[in-house]
């Protein structure tokens, strides 16, 4: 299982992703979509990306807005894993 990161490597992988925020144990990303067909389709794409790499962002959806929160859960904390899904998501959020 990945390691949690300290508050400086947190801070270091957030300088490369200026669009996401650190909130607690998680790392925290708000996407404003077209419509909200085009918001259910990339929560699709994402989940599954994240299945494929068996690790889960939660999800908050309200109609064109969604906001993903990355934390693992089973450290209790921000991990490499976190890092690497938040870096997917922005892939995605940009097709
Ligand atoms: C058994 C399975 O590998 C675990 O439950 C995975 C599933 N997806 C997960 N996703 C996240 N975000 N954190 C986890 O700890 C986690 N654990």
């Amino acid at each position: 299982m990945a390691e949690l990161l300290n508050d400086a490597e947190v801070t270091a992988a957030l300088a490369g992703l200026p669009e996401w925020r650190r909130e607690g144990d998680a790392i925290v990303r708000t996407v404003k979509l077209p419509t909200f067909p085009d918001a259910i389709a990339l929560v699709d794409r994402v989940a599954q990306a994240a299945e494929a790499r068996n690790h889960h962002p939660d999800i908050d959806i309200r109609w064109r807005t969604l906001t993903f929160v990355c934390s693992t859960h089973a450290m209790g904390g921000i991990t490499e894993l976190d890092v690497h899904l938040a870096q997917e998501i922005d892939r995605l959020a940009a097709t």
